[in-house]
């Protein structure tokens, strides 16, 4: 067991030296290669935020600007996607943070607006809606606490909806009736029963484990675990890296993406955001029909598989929000939350001057 001048404990197969600990880059040296791997995703996810005019994206930045000419904005291109979208089901997938609420320090308070929830319900009243995050059910539920929606937590692999809606029993996947919040009555679909109670052990090692490194912080998803370093001191990113890497080692059914400053661990499935948009347009009895609009608006690495899903079913769209420019499988993007918002809205008029006609 090695242990760190600043009080965290990182297990490792050969206990660092004296001389090692004095190195500045010493956690760094120590780490193993691939978790070395992790540290440069770890920049990479968290990328310094650019100054952008809201209105007006990219009138202080050219480069912002040349990439909003290969990821044109969804309000700019309005008409272009309600005009694809004309006499078809239009199917709404929306990511939870970063996305429906602003990015905070503190996860516990990435509060939703009222005046978003009720843009959102709007939405929902107008089209199937799904909100499909990384947080567990429950959380994401307990944050915007609306019933009139789908809800596909840790990263689609724990779904949820109003009775008679969701739920084909496939595979060797469980299904079954339960009742959640204000009693209402809903259909879950869970894709890794089996990995609960070892996604429990890593979160309460995890715990243990980053303890001593400030600023640090891990959250239980039910079938992931999060590893927050958003707070944490960039010197000790490696560190974060090492503490987790030592605990995954022992699971080799666990696996690690990447979010916005978070490490995700995962079960080694094949399931992601995606597939959830797949089982949902199936559900909904929408997955072979050339009459359907799916629309994904997500800002995370892990929102990435759901726009590819789109983009290769020459579908639907998916809309990046960033404020930076990335390299993603969207087709379109938006700045923050706010302009979200004026999307959703946006559409729902769409949706009332269609129903007009
Ligand atoms: O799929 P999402 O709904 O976007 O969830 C992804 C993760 O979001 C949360 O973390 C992120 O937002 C926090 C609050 O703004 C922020 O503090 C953190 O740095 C971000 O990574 C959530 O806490 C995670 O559990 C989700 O997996």
């Amino acid at each position: 067991m090695g242990s760190y001048a600043n009080g965290s404990t990182c297990a490792n197969d050969v206990p660092p030296s004296a001389e090692e600990m004095k190195d500045p880059a010493f956690p760094l040296k120590t780490m193993p290669p691939h978790a070395n791997g992790w540290l440069n995703d770890m920049k990479i996810s968290s990328p310094t935020a650019i100054r952008v005019n809201i209105g007006n994206p990219g009138a202080f930045d050219p480069m912002y600007r040349a990439w909003t000419k290969k990821y044109p904005s969804a309000l700019n291109a309005f008409e272009k996607i309600v005009a694809y979208g004309k006499g078809k089901k239009t199917v709404l997938f929306l990511d939870y943070d970063g996305t429906l609420s602003p990015i905070v320090d503190e996860p516990d308070n990435a509060i939703m607006s009222d005046q978003m929830r009720e843009v959102v319900r709007n939405a929902a009243l107008h089209l199937p809606t799904a909100i499909i995050s990384g947080r567990s059910c429950d959380k994401v539920f307990d944050f915007v606490k609306l019933t009139e929606l789908y809800y596909a937590g840790s990263h689609g692999m724990d779904i949820m909806g109003p009775v008679g809606e969701t739920g084909s029993d496939t595979d060797n996947r469980s299904c079954m009736n339960s009742s959640i919040k204000q009693d209402k009555e809903v259909k879950i679909f869970q894709a890794a029963n089996e990995f609960i109670p070892m996604v429990d052990e890593v979160f309460r090692l995890l715990v243990e484990k980053i303890r001593g490194i400030d600023g640090a912080k891990v959250e239980n998803n039910k079938f992931c675990v999060s590893v927050h370093y958003r707070n944490v001191n960039e010197k000790d990113w490696p560190l974060v890296a090492r503490c987790t890497d030592d605990i995954l080692k022992a699971y080799p059914r666990l696996r690690l993406s990447h979010g916005r400053k978070v490490l995700e661990v995962r079960p080694v499935i094949d399931w992601n955001k995606g597939k959830a948009v797949e089982f949902l347009l199936d559900s909904l009895g929408l997955a072979d029909s050339g009459n359907v609009l799916p629309i994904y608006i997500g800002d995370d690495r892990t929102d990435e598989d759901a726009f590819k899903v789109l983009r290769e079913d020459k579908r639907g769209f998916g809309i990046l929000v960033s404020s930076v420019p990335k390299e993603s499988h969207a087709v379109y993007s938006l700045v923050d939350p706010s302009e979200v918002m004026d999307f959703l809205k946006k559409l729902v008029k769409w949706k009332e001057e269609e129903a007009l006609k």
